[in-house]
Formats: C-alpha cells, sequence, structure tokens
C-alpha cells in the first residue's frame, strides 16, 4: 500500500462534511502522519442528529426483510474489500496484516449474523386474562442510537453495533475512535453503496469526544447510548445518560483471569494463551490479563512459555506475530506496570529486546500477588503476569476480588472441577480449554464493572428493541 496522506470528512446525511480543524492520525508502526481529518462542530452534531431522527422515521416503515437484504449487501462489500479494509486497520492501528484480515471477516460476521437475526424480532400472543381481550407484544426499534467506539477492533467493534441496530430499524450515528476513524469511514461508505438510507448511519469525527458526545447525549432525539471503551469513560457516560433515563449499553474493560488446573493438557492451555494473551499485541478486552498457575504445574509451564514467546517475532513485517502498541504513551504504561511490580516484589522471568517507537517485546513476570498494582490493572500489552496457587476455593476467590468481570479462562480436563469453576467465577464469558471466544453467534458482555448488557447473539438485537404491548377488547355488538 502507497503511504500517501489520506484525508477524511465525517459523513453527514450520506455525504462528506467537510468540517473545521485538522486531527492528524498517526501510524503506530512508525509514528508518521498517515491522514489528516477534519472534524465535526456543533453544527454537523446537530445536523446529524436532525437528519438521523428524519431516517427513524423512514426506517419505522421499512420492512425487516427489506433491511435485512440491505445488510447482507454490506456484507458481501465488506467481503469483497476485505484487502483493502484489512491495509487500512494495520495502517492506522498497527495489528499484523495477517490478524487485519481477521478482523475484517469478524466484523463481517456480525453483518451476516444480524442480516439473519433482522426477520426474527419476533413478538407474542399472550392468554388473555378475560373473554373478549386480545393480548400480544410486538418489537419496535428504540430509535436514534449514539455508538462510540474504541482502536483496538475499529472494524468488529463498529459493525457489533451498528448491524444490530440496523436490523432492528434504528438510525445511528458513531463516534469511532479518534485514532482509528479511516476504517470507520471506510465501512460507513460501504454500508451507503449497499443501500443504508442517507440518514441510516452517519459517522462523526472528532479530537474532543467529550464536547462532542455531550452534545448528542443531552439532544432529547437521541434515544440509546452504545459504548465500547475504557470502564473509566463508560461511566462518566452513564452518568450523562441517567440524566434523561436513555437506554445505555456499555462494553468495558477486563481484567481476565487465565486458570490452569494441575489436570490441564498444558500444550493446549500454552496454544490457548499465545492467542489470548498475544492476539493484537495484549491490547483486547478480553486478554488474558492474570495467569494463575497451579503449583505442581507452574515451572513446566512457565519453561514451556518461555520457549514459545521466544520465539516471536515483533515489528511491522507481513509475518509478524506482534505489531506496535497503538501509542508509544501506551507503552510507557505497559512498562511502567512492569517496573512497579518489579519494585512491588515480582521476578522477571523473560524480557524481549529493547525495541524502538511503539514496538514492545513480551515480558514474563512471575510472584504477582493480588496486593501489587498489575494485578488490578488491564495491562493491554504483551506482558504475561503469573500467580501460583494451591486450591480451586484460593483461585476462585483471587480470580473474583477484581471490580470487572469480562472474560476468563480455564484449563483443567476434570469435568467435575470445571463445572465447579465456571459457576464460581464472576465473569460474563468463560472460556474452557479455549483461548479464542470471540463469536457473532455468542452474547458478548461482562458482568461487574465491564457493563451493561450484551452484543452479538440473539441478545445483541434486544438491545436496539422495544417491547410494545397491546391490549386489545375485541367489542362485541
Ligand atoms: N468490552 C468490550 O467489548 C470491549 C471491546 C473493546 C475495547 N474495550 C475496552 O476499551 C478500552 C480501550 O479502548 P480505548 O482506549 O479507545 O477506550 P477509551 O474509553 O479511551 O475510548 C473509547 C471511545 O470513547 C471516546 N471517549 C474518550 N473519552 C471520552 C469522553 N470523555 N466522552 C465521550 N467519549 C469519550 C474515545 O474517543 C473513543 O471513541 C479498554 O479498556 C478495553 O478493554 C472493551
Ligand atoms: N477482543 C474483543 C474485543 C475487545 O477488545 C473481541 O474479540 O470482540
Amino acid at each position: 500500500m502507497s503511504r500517501e496522506t489520506y484525508t477524511a470528512h465525517s459523513i453527514i446525511n450520506g455525504q462528506p462534511y467537510c468540517g473545521t480543524g485538522t486531527l492528524e492520525v498517526l501510524c503506530p508502526a512508525d509514528n508518521s502522519v498517515v491522514a489528516l481529518v477534519t472534524e465535526a462542530d456543533t453544527q454537523a452534531t446537530e445536523l446529524a442528529i436532525q437528519s438521523a431522527e428524519k431516517c427513524f422515521n423512514v426506517l419505522k416503515s421499512s420492512t425487516a426483510k427489506s433491511r435485512a437484504d440491505i445488510l447482507y449487501r454490506w456484507y458481501q462489500l465488506i467481503m469483497d474489500n476485505q484487502t483493502h479494509l484489512a491495509e487500512l486497520v494495520t495502517l492506522e492501528q498497527g495489528k499484523p496484516i495477517k490478524e487485519a484480515l481477521a478482523e475484517v471477516v469478524y466484523a463481517a460476521g456480525y453483518v451476516k449474523w444480524f442480516a439473519q437475526e433482522a426477520e426474527r424480532a419476533y413478538g407474542a400472543v399472550i392468554p388473555a386474562h378475560t373473554l373478549n381481550h386480545q393480548l400480544t407484544t410486538v418489537q419496535q426499534g428504540v430509535g436514534v442510537v449514539v455508538g462510540i467506539t474504541p482502536w483496538n477492533f475499529p472494524l468488529a467493534m463498529i459493525t457489533r453495533k451498528v448491524a444490530p441496530a440496523y436490523a432492528a430499524g434504528c438510525s445511528f450515528i458513531l463516534k469511532p475512535s479518534e485514532l482509528t476513524p479511516l476504517s470507520a469511514i471506510e465501512l460507513a461508505k460501504l454500508a451507503l453503496e449497499a443501500g443504508f438510507e442517507d440518514g441510516a448511519l452517519q459517522v462523526l469525527l472528532t479530537s474532543k469526544p467529550h464536547a462532542l458526545v455531550a452534545q448528542l447525549n443531552s439532544h432529547r432525539a437521541v434515544r440509546k447510548l452504545t459504548f465500547t471503551g475504557s470502564t473509566s469513560v463508560g461511566k462518566l457516560l452513564l452518568e450523562q445518560t441517567a440524566k434523561s433515563a436513555m437506554r445505555t449499553s456499555l462494553e468495558l474493560g477486563g481484567n481476565a483471569p487465565f486458570v490452569v488446573f494441575d489436570s490441564a493438557d498444558l500444550e493446549e492451555a500454552i496454544e490457548g494463551l499465545m492467542i489470548a494473551k498475544f492476539r493484537n499485541a495484549g491490547q483486547t478486552c478480553i486478554a488474558a490479563n492474570r495467569i494463575f498457575l497451579h503449583s505442581k504445574i507452574k515451572s513446566q509451564f512457565i519453561s514451556m512459555l518461555k520457549e514459545r514467546v521466544s520465539n516471536l517475532t515483533i515489528g511491522s513485517t507481513q509475518d509478524a506475530d506482534i505489531g506496535p502498541l497503538i501509542t508509544i504513551c501506551a507503552k510507557q504504561k505497559a512498562l511502567g506496570l512492569v517496573a512497579g511490580a518489579l519494585n512491588q516484589g515480582a521476578k522477571l522471568v523473560y524480557q524481549g529486546e529493547e525495541l524502538e517507537g511503539n514496538f514492545m517485546s513480551p515480558v514474563i513476570l512471575e510472584g504477582i500477588k493480588p496486593d501489587m498494582t498489575i494485578f488490578g490493572s488491564e495491562i493491554f500489552a504483551p506482558v504475561v503476569s503469573v500467580i501460583e496457587f494451591e486450591t480451586e476455593a484460593q483461585v476462585i476467590d483471587m480470580a473474583n476480588s477484581v471490580e470487572v468481570g469480562l472474560a476468563a479462562y480455564i484449563y483443567a480436563t476434570d469435568i467435575a472441577q470445571i463445572h465447579r469453576v465456571s459457576m464460581g467465577l464472576d465473569f460474563g464469558m468463560i472460556g474452557i480449554n479455549e483461548g479464542a471466544i470471540s463469536n457473532p453467534a455468542a452474547p458478548f458482555g461482562g458482568m461487574k464493572q465491564s457493563g451493561l448488557g450484551r452484543e452479538g447473539g440473539a441478545q445483541g438485537l434486544s438491545e436496539y428493541l422495544e417491547v410494545k404491548y397491546l391490549c386489545q377488547r375485541t367489542i362485541v355488538n
């Protein structure tokens, strides 16, 4: 791909909107400027809301079948453009091209899934309490939706929201991360090409999300907020939406335990950990963050892991396993967590060579204890932090002792133990002898401060639907 500097503008009512100011988008691989983006102002935001409101009324009288057909065309266009989309993701987000291609397919998977689910937003007939009554329910789209997405999966975190919203008949205003606007704009262009009505998907770009999102959240026409990002920003937005009691879905941060029992198949557990820890250089919300190893297998597991980790290639070449972190600040934060853990008594088991720019070599730490800062932090980098345990009760307690509860992983072959531990863990998703759990057909989401609601699966559509109860008395002449 040539390294020309792209330009990008917000999309309002189906058209590019050349806003004011200029935001620079940097390539994480070398921190060069890859795009200049104009920013949406308050007027643009107001126009987008008006257009979304108008479009919602159009969508209200469209059929689920027609929306399903349009979603299916969007799915096909994403798949037809997968190389281009993947290159954009690698350029602005940094993940290796093979992972970017996998993200395109994953993102498209949500569109296909919700093209199918669109026609299954069933209502119900309720047995009536008296004669001459018919009690039914219907489901209708909630209205104008605002979606805010992060940079780590710049395509999939968008399709996981926009596809169910459109399937439900909602119009959508998207504010993607300022770090990855190009993928968002490209996806929206493909949606319009597929047949999305002009106000059905609009994209507002800004480097000042606080002001723009506050404007959206305080508007009477906006009926739902769906947010994916950090727990701290999610909580702040929940305060805003509380003011109008707006429907709010939050997909927030994680701190996943990865528990390896002494009955585990260690080869399988290593394979699972390589995916759950190192995908996207450790920058995933469901990344294995705390590695709990039973004392009987700890030494063997760590030596097998060292062997695998020392063979990983870090860089921006086609075959690299680990790309750069998103920003230099993200790398400094991760190195700070490692230094802090060492100061607090952790032991350094492995650290690859020091690398330039945003690239970071993997690190393995052992001797991590629950009172260390790293234990309670979402590391978001290729750092393995190992905690030793003795008993099932002890590991469940330690795993549950954090404030978030998104994903957890268990490796064991004792079926009764797998059942007990799965039931005991306070996490919304559990990988059992499996390190790759993401799937459009499954409900994605967390407990405790990891969020509210679920995305994907059948539940993902309900998040955008209102249930309306109709109580009809039959007039008998
Ligand atoms: N649970 C999930 O499904 C899931 C998926 C992906 C990422 N995440 C989480 O996202 C985080 C990483 O993403 P990030 O760094 O982009 O998160 P972030 O919270 O910094 O930003 C997310 C989005 O919120 C916007 N934003 C930031 N401050 C805002 C404010 N004051 N008001 C309104 N909007 C604001 C950003 O512009 C961005 O679009 C991690 O914590 C990760 O675990 C969760
Ligand atoms: N890793 C998640 C997204 C959060 O980062 C996914 O697989 O959907």
